[in-house]
């Protein structure tokens, strides 16, 4: 469960996110759009415990969020906008990554790799440096590499925006089996297909959030 109560975030003089109160229960699927610069991105950076909450609070099933690490280690699941792989390994290895620093014994990391990979279509490309792939395969590598995490919670971040109809469509199926399996899950989107796909969807305007549909 995803609890916010009237969170600010702020950068210098910018607010980013102002007075933000919402819930996502395990099992539900909520979409943020708005405007570039609304917040959207500030908002799952505050959850995901990446920037300071300056106001309110984050919780997710119990536990205050207050740093990355933390959330990190608590199953908070960012898939960041640009994606955030390291270009010069290859897939395989960026999603072992966060695998292997939970302590997970190899044979589960590969088998959980391979599944990731299948999941996106990428079977084929795991031994490729990621900067060998197109900006759309790259984009599923990290949304292989936040599902093969298996969090709480999965903040997907314009995990769409460069992607085919029909790897759109595998992605959402994605993100959706990751709600059915228990995850609470957000997903800040500009394409209103993606959002009609959801259980809720909110706008995001200069930080202000409003509902467009109640979860
Ligand atoms: N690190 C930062 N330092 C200063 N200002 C920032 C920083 N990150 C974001 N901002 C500002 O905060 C506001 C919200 O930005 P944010 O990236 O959260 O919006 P967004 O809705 O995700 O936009 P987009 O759709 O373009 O990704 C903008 O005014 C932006 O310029």
């Amino acid at each position: 469960m995803i609890s916010l109560s009237q969170v600010t975030v702020r950068y210098g003089d910018v607010t980013a996110v102002s007075d933000v109160s919402l819930t996502v229960p395990p099992g539900f699927v909520l979409a943020v759009s708005g405007p570039s610069g609304a917040g959207k991105s500030s908002l799952l950076w505050a959850i995901a415990g990446a920037v300071p909450v300056a106001k309110g609070q984050v919780e997710v099933d119990g536990l205050v969020i207050t740093d990355r690490p933390a959330a990190a280690a608590h199953g908070v699941v960012l898939i960041p906008q640009g994606n955030g792989l390291a270009r010069v390994l290859t897939a395989r290895e960026n999603l072992s990554i966060p695998l292997l620093a939970e302590r997970k014994p190899n044979d589960e990391v590969e088998r959980t790799i391979d599944q990731a990979l299948t999941g996106v279509a990428l079977e084929e490309s795991g031994d490729h440096l990621v900067e060998e792939l197109s900006g759309g395969e790259q984009q599923r590598v990290a949304v292989a590499r936040g599902i093969a995490q298996q969090g709480r919670v999965i903040l997907a971040d314009e995990s769409t925006s460069e992607l085919d109809g029909t790897n759109r469509e595998r992605v959402l199926d994605l993100l959706h089996a990751e709600a059915r399996r228990g995850a609470a899950v957000i997903i800040a989107t500009h394409d209103p297909a993606v959002a009609a796909t959801a259980h809720g969807h909110a706008t995001m305007a200069e930080g202000h959030l409003n509902w467009l549909r109640r979860i």
